[in-house]
């Protein structure tokens, strides 16, 4: 397993990193597994929403064959399908009306429609993902040092760590809205590539304690099976050990 980082300039160029990168992946796995499609975790947050945009724009030209792309979530804020809050908005806006995905490869996780409980709608999505292993996941981090909807300090935490499901549901999370829905460690560290997407100088401490180790925060045990990329800007970057 190689832990790799890449420091851009800024959090525009990280975006346009995440977009070349995942085309050129995606194209290689298409190449070395055509019996079955690629696999793509998908994360919310700002900076991955900017490379949705990028995607939008150079995805249609490229090598990809996006009818054999499945997109998935790392976490999601159990609020209504329809809601401004909901993690998948800035994705499904831009990826939806510009690339030919198939509507059956596209796996939200649950809304909070009023006829599932949390417990159930984290059950329902552990049962969509099976024994699927992520070819890349996205994992944007918060500035605590969160990935997914698993928070530091909080039952979260050792929820996912200790998980024997994909998929736990949480509650009362430190970040509004309280009820979300987030993979565990167990099926992120399933993922041939985990790529963290970072940038902006708040998040520069949290980058130093998750890849140093010097503060147990839940992005510090994230980590892909074959590789591991920080993609950086250089605010983001200014406490890499090293
Ligand atoms: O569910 C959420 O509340 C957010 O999506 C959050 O987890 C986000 O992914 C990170 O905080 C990084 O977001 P930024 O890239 O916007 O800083």
């Amino acid at each position: 397993m190689s832990t790799e980082f890449a420091v851009l300039a800024d959090g525009d160029a990280v975006a346009e990193a995440i977009a070349e990168r995942l085309i050129t992946a995606l194209t290689a796995v298409q190449r070395d597994h055509p019996e079955r499609n690629a696999q793509l975790a998908l994360t919310g947050g700002r900076i991955a929403t900017r490379a949705y945009q990028r995607l939008a724009v150079d995805g249609p030209g490229s090598a990809v064959d996006w009818s054999r792309v499945e997109l998935w979530w790392g976490d999601e804020r159990f609020v209504a399908a329809d809601s401004e809050d909901r993690n998948d908005r800035g994705a499904l806006e831009s990826l939806i009306p510009a690339l030919p995905l198939v509507e059956a490869n596209i796996h939200r996780m649950p809304a909070d429609d009023g006829s599932v409980d949390l417990d159930a709608a984290a059950a329902a999505y552990a049962d969509e993902l099976g024994d699927i292993s992520f070819d890349i996941c996205l994992l944007g981090m918060g500035p605590d040092g969160h990935v997914a909807s698993v928070f530091p300090d909080h039952p979260s935490f050792q929820g996912s760590l200790a998980a024997s499901t994909d998929v736990i549901a949480v509650r009362d999370s430190p970040k509004p809205p309280p009820l979300r829905i987030s993979l565990t460690h167990p099926a992120i560290n399933r993922s041939a590539a985990v790529w963290f997407t970072v940038s902006g100088a708040d998040k520069a401490d949290a980058v130093g304690w998750a890849t140093s180790g010097s503060k147990n925060v839940p992005a510090g045990h994230a980590q892909g099976t074959e590789e591991t990329l920080w993609l950086l800007d250089q605010e983001a970057a200014a406490r890499l050990p090293g």
